[in-house]
């Protein structure tokens, strides 16, 4: 009796997977099919190919060669970039912007930041002000007063200051810093860089704050 029941269970049961094979067979070959009729289509035109070789639509256009691939039913292109260079990191010409060359000038031994650094604290009076306060109000014509010699000044967002000590330490040169003289620069200075802190470098150089008012009669 239980040899009976067990031997038509496993007749089902075999019965059962045969037919569950034959409904996999059919489903694969259905997919299969369904397969060989789809496109992969990468959103460029269907002159795809000469698209890559003539640039439109890659970001390097010379020296690639592309090949058609089939793997089973499927069809794709292959780009090989190892012509030139070999290295897909070298290849994409991007338009990036040529870097300017910065018009750093090199620095005379004994005029580096950290020479200036230096003698700003080590310097009794750099900006010459022989016991006056700095605080004090300064005219623009004043200012256009001192362009000569260790008395050269200049106006920078508001402050007097003299510059003569810091010519052979500013990284820009001597002849850029010489525009300063006997002028305001703050555009000028911002011009070429905003960034740099000068009420810091500066700070032992000032000789006062700009007087805006208008000259008296
Ligand atoms: C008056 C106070 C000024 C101070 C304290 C000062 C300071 C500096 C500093 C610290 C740098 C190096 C910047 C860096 O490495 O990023 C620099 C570079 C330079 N400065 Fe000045 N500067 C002054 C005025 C000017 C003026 C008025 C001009 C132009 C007329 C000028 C033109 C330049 C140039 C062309 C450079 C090189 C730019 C570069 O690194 O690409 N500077 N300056």
């Amino acid at each position: 009796m239980l040899d009976s029941w067990v031997r038509s269970d496993t007749t089902s049961l075999l019965h059962r997977v045969t037919n569950f094979d034959d409904k996999d067979k059919i489903d694969t070959e259905k997919v299969a099919q369904n397969i060989s009729e789809i496109n992969i289509n990468d959103g460029s035109s269907s002159s795809d190919v000469n698209d890559r070789n003539s640039g439109n639509g890659v970001l390097w256009k010379d020296d690639v060669a592309t090949k058609e691939e089939k793997v089973g039913s499927l069809t794709f292109n292959v780009i090989d970039t190892s012509k030139k260079g070999g290295n897909v990191a070298d290849k994409p010409k991007t338009a990036t912007k040529k870097a300017v060359p910065r018009a750093k000038v090199p620095f005379e031994i004994g005029f580096s930041p950290m020479d200036w650094l230096k003698l700003t604290r080590t310097h009794p009076d750099l900006a010459g002000l022989r016991g006056q306060s700095n605080k004090r109000l300064i005219s623009m014509n004043e200012v256009k007063e001192h362009k000569t010699g260790d008395a050269m000044w200049t106006v920078l967002k508001g402050r007097v200051y003299n510059i003569s000590p810091y010519m052979k330490f500013h990284p820009g040169g001597e002849d850029f810093l010489m525009k300063a003289v006997g002028k305001d620069c703050t555009s000028l200075f911002n011009k070429y860089h905003a960034w740099v802190n000068a009420d810091a470098l500066l700070e032992k150089c000032l000789v006062g704050l700009l007087d805006n008012q208008p000259a008296k009669q």
